[in-house]
């Protein structure tokens, strides 16, 4: 078995100019995947780490589950630790937290993430995850790291990966160079290589969305779903409804074996749920990467240029045949002014 830190290592080789920096970067990830999975291992023994509220509410007006808190703290102490990454921003802070140790003020790297992805599930042993997004600054190293270095479209992601913590444990990742799955062995306390190079079937047969927000679904959406309940033994519809409430673990599992997961704007949300800088983005460079497509219903998810750090976007996303005819029917009734 190739483990994570040997694969990583293995992988910087096939870069002449790598100087070790993102290498070291992620195999800080990789350790505070360890640390946080450890407790969510025993969700549900509570203690002050898990199980239940943190009482604090989140930038976005959610109350923060203490594991939600818990996974925010490790992170952003491994990511600080290393000195490759010279700040952070986070689903659980209000504002990008800056590194100022020297090591870190000098380093080029910034850091996006979803500590917890589905913390509805936490207390209910239904799988959740980790999210993250890694992009090379645009303030000149040693100066100061600017809301801008956390405004980049996602094309100018360098790397993006999560953790989902489900049956076994995983962590997905891309450098741009394909999308890469390791399993973590308890036993070894290491991940080893379980899925290279992942790749979106085309077509798949599964759908993911939360049907209980129908009536608040633009037309274009409630059309889509219609067409995915509908018989015809041609493209083996109707379609299977898969919903878990945790976006990584539906990815993940609509990434192995097809289909689309959507979490449209709706009438109490005009803009959807999902944050466009540390969900939508990281995921949709695995997608594209491995084949499929993310957007938010008519453009490209990763050449949205964002304005604000916790900002929302509909997200579409999964295999690419799906997307784009869930994208046909946005676009059809969108015209016809009934979205
Ligand atoms: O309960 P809803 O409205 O369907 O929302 C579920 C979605 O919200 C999320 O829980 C949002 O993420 P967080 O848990 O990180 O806030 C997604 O993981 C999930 O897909
Ligand atoms: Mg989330
Ligand atoms: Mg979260």
């Amino acid at each position: 078995m190739i483990t994570l830190g040997e694969y990583i290592v293995k992988k910087q080789s096939e870069y002449p100019n790598a100087t070790g920096e993102l290498t070291s970067l992620l195999s800080s990830i990789r350790r505070a995947a360890k640390v946080v999975n450890r407790e969510i291992n025993r969700a549900g023994l509570v203690s002050d780490i898990i199980g239940g509220s943190f009482g604090r509410e989140n930038a976005q007006g959610e109350v923060q589950q203490k594991l939600d808190v818990f996974a925010n703290d490790i992170f952003k102490a491994a990511l600080e630790a290393r000195g490759e990454v010279c700040g952070i921003a986070s689903e659980e802070e209000d504002d990008f937290v800056v590194f100022d140790s020297h090591t870190s003020a000098n380093s080029k790297y910034v850091v996006l993430m979803d500590p917890l992805d589905g913390s509805s599930n936490i207390d209910v042993n239904v799988s959740i995850g980790t999210i993250f997004s890694i992009y090379r600054r645009i303030s000149e190293p040693g100066g100061p790291v600017t809301l801008e270095d956390f405004l980049q479209p996602g094309i100018n992601q360098i790397a993006a990966g999560y953790v989902v913590y489900g049956s076994s444990t995983m962590l997905v990742y891309t450098t741009g160079n394909g999308v890469h799955g390791f399993t973590y062995d308890p036993s070894l306390g290491s991940f080893g290589l379980s899925h290279e190079n992942i790749r979106i079937p085309e077509q798949g047969q599964i759908y993911s969305i939360n049907e209980g927000n129908y009536i608040k679904f633009p037309e274009g959406v409630k059309k889509y779903i219609k067409f995915c309940q509908e018989k015809d033994d041609d493209s083996k519809r109707p379609y299977t409804s898969r919903y878990i409430g945790s976006l990584v673990s539906d990815f993940h599992r609509n990434m192995l074996k097809g289909g689309i997961y959507i979490y449209p704007s709706g009438t109490s949300a005009p803009n959807g749920k999902l944050r466009l800088l540390y969900e939508c983005n990281p995921l949709a460079f695995l997608a594209e990467q491995a084949g499929g497509k993310a957007t938010d219903g008519f453009r490209r998810i990763m050449e949205i240029k964002p304005t604000e750090l916790h900002q929302r976007t509909p997200y579409f996303v999964g295999s690419i045949r799906m997307v784009d005819k869930a994208g046909e029917f946005m676009t059809q009734y969108s015209s016809l002014g009934t979205e």
